[in-house]
């Protein structure tokens, strides 16, 4: 192999690159570059990045405006389509994953978002009391993540934004910002909900409480473009000679000698097909170890084409097992999208987003103060409100549905062959969520707000269903994975969801605040009534994905199912993790892509320091606060024990 040229650090295929590194990460996107840029830091230790994507400097992904352009080109996407989902009348979604430099921080709607601080105790509580996958464990490197911009000052007065940067940190190469505008009706969206008793409402979204709160946008302000893993991580590390990314160039599989790691092979992106007979093949010594950061629909695939999975799907593609992991690719979880949609026949405050195009004055204003000076409405991604609300608030049968989950048969729900220990975390999972269905601190209901006439986003925080992402056993190294969502094959999922039409009514049609605006209500529509009435109208229109693949990957203890420790470690495999959303035991309740940051920052540490036990001995503290947090942990680890 000749040797790099230290000059650029970026390469284009593998005959420059170096023959060995200390760390080789599979895949440059969120976690993979946040991962790299830590650990190249101190100038010394060597880092190779394989990307499958290119560097790109489209204006899909810088534009901010509207926060959709990203995953509108989808060359900056990977093409794959689910397989038929039977509960949504055969119906295929698409499997939306950011494929450039960046990853899906690349092309996601920039809504930056932190969840309840339950959703992370829960990890922690399947392992037992003494985790450090804490709310506590985490909430330093949620600070470390990402660089808090506070809005505007006269922006949040007027539009009445309330935040609290204690819960932030302000260091990160990637920012955390605000719009330079806000429509006026997205403050009194948010202040409707007064209208509906026990609603939460949190000053700030990094607090961990669910409720009705603002949040901010992955947007540098200073610029007003997207900022992300490449700006944030890439272009910090870029300069450094100790950091190396080779793009264009896809994994194919994790080299193994006995059970541990040492490389990986990767072929370029335009070669796929000749993979399997080694043409064109580039292998790559790692001498510390090999981090896989593929995403949550890639990162089981690479595991799998190694020869690190559950057994009987391996021979079936004719890979040699390894190490018999029967969680790869398991657990697979999104958030589901429902369609839901009420418009105001009378909203007064104006202007609203529907002016922008209606009313010739304000969108004249509108170019004008971009073009002069990249402000106005032009700054706003999706919008920087919603509400994220615990099932408790939302349903009067909450008690009912969580003791019926709490009996279920929950084997019944996964597929008919699924391995013992799976099914085992699967139902310890159930457990913890029939505790937090009827409980203030998880938020399983989102409604996003727009400021204007018609409804935002509504959105399934923890669905109940578990799908499977596995390799095509007719063309493993050739095709991509088989990603099936299986929708509502947990029929509790059905129930909780009608409630969140209802309680949508409700907001809408049937709250003091709200009245005036005159709502009408345009889906699911007002024959839509009965828990079977929405069961079929989820069975037509329910998309089970809002780009959120997680779980596949997932930190559980190996008889849960587990395929990464507490380190992320891979099970029965030296020298090799998983550092990415793919190791959500469960999905957090919000937006996955500042979780996704935290975890890979953590994971730098644990990587760099070693765990925290270990940093405890030798500091004489912890760098974290053990709590017993709402008794989940006790409770969790008790009933399935
Ligand atoms: C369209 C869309 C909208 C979204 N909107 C939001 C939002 O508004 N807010 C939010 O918080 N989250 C959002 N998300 C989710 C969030 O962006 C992701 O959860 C997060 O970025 C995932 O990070 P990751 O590191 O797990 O994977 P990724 O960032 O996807 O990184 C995986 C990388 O691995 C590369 N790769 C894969 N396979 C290989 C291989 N074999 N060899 C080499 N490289 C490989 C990929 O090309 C990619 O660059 C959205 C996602 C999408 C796709």
């Amino acid at each position: 192999y000749p040797r790099a040229h230290h000059a650029s650090r970026v390469f284009l295929n593998g005959r420059d690159i170096d023959e060995q590194y200390d760390y080789i990460i599979v895949g440059g996107g969120t976690a993979g570059l946040t991962v790299a840029d830590r650990l190249t830091e101190d100038g010394k230790t060597t880092v190779l990045v394989v990307e499958y994507g290119q560097l790109s400097n489209s204006d899909s992904i810088r534009t901010v405006a509207g926060g959709f352009n990203g995953m509108s080109d989808r060359t900056l996407l990977y093409d794959i389509q689910s397989v038929p989902q039977t509960n949504l009348r055969n119906r295929t979604i698409a499997v939306l994953a950011g494929k450039v430099v960046g990853g899906s921080s690349a092309v996601n709607a920039m809504m930056t978002v932190r969840s309840a601080a339950d959703d992370y105790t829960r990890w922690g509580s399947f392992f037992g009391e003494d985790s450090h996958w804490t709310w506590e464990g985490l909430l330093p490197y949620f600070k470390r993540a990402l660089n808090f911009v506070p809005p505007d000052a006269a922006v949040a007065e007027s539009a009445n934004i309330s935040y609290d940067a204690s819960y932030w940190g302000d260091t990160s190469g990637v920012y955390a910002g605000w719009p330079s505008f806000q429509y006026p009706g997205t403050a009194a969206q948010m202040e409707a909900f007064k209208g509906i008793p026990g609603v939460p409402f949190s000053k700030d979204s990094g607090s961990g409480e669910p409720g009705v709160y603002w949040f901010p946008t992955f947007m540098d302000p200073s610029i007003v473009e997207r900022s992300y893993a490449r700006t944030g991580h890439h272009d910090r590390a870029a300069n450094r000679t100790n950091y190396h990314l080779v793009t264009g160039s896809k994994v194919t599989r994790v080299v193994l000698e006995g059970t541990t790691a040492t490389g990986v092979i990767f072929v370029p992106v335009e070669s796929d097909s000749s993979a399997k007979n080694g043409t064109q093949e580039t292998v790559v010594r790692a001498k510390k170890e090999v981090i896989v950061s593929a995403g949550g629909i890639h990162s089981p695939q690479v595991l799998q084409l190694s020869g690190i999975g559950p057994r009987k799907l391996l021979s079936s593609a004719g890979i040699e097992t390894v190490v018999d992991l029967p969680g790869v690719g398991q657990n697979f979880q999104d958030h589901p999208m429902l369609q839901a949609a009420f418009m105001y026949r009378n909203f007064t405050i104006h202007p609203t987003p529907e002016d922008a195009f209606l009313d010739r004055d304000f969108a004249s204003w509108v170019d004008t103060v971009w073009a002069e000076n990249r402000t106005g409405p032009r700054s706003i991604a999706v919008g920087n409100a919603a509400a994220w609300l615990p099932f408790s608030v939302i349903s009067e049968r909450a008690a009912n549905l969580s003791a019926t989950l709490a009996a279920q048969n929950h084997t019944l729900a996964l597929p008919p062959d699924t391995d013992p220990t799976v099914a085992a975390g699967y139902r310890a999972q159930m457990l913890s969520y029939a505790r937090a269905l009827n409980s203030p601190g998880t938020a399983f209901y989102n409604l996003v707000l727009s400021g204007g006439r018609s409804s935002g986003a509504l959105v399934n925080l923890h669905p109940l269903s578990r799908g499977t992402v596995n390799i095509d056993p007719s063309d493993p190294y050739g095709a991509e994975p088989l990603v099936d969502y299986r929708a509502l094959t947990n029929p509790l999922d059905t129930a909780v969801m009608a409630d969140f039409f209802r309680f949508t009514r409700r907001y809408y049609l049937d709250n003091p605040r709200t009245s005036a605006w005159r709502a009408t209500e345009l889906a699911p529509g007002a024959d839509t009534q009965t828990d079977e009435d929405f069961a079929a109208y989820l069975a037509e229109t329910l998309s089970p994905s809002e780009f959120h693949p997680s779980g596949t990957c997932a930190m559980l203890p190996r008889e849960l199912g587990g395929v990464v420790d507490e380190e992320l470690r891979v099970y029965g495999v030296q020298g090799l993790r998983v550092v990415d959303a793919s190791v959500f035991p469960t999905l957090p309740g919000g937006n996955t892509c500042q979780p996704t940051y935290a975890v890979a920052e953590k994971a730098a540490d644990l990587i760099r320091y070693g765990p925290p036990e270990k940093r405890e001995k030798r500091q004489g503290k912890l760098p974290y606060k053990r709590t017993k947090e709402s008794g989940l942990l006790h409770w969790v680890t008790s009933a399935w024990a």
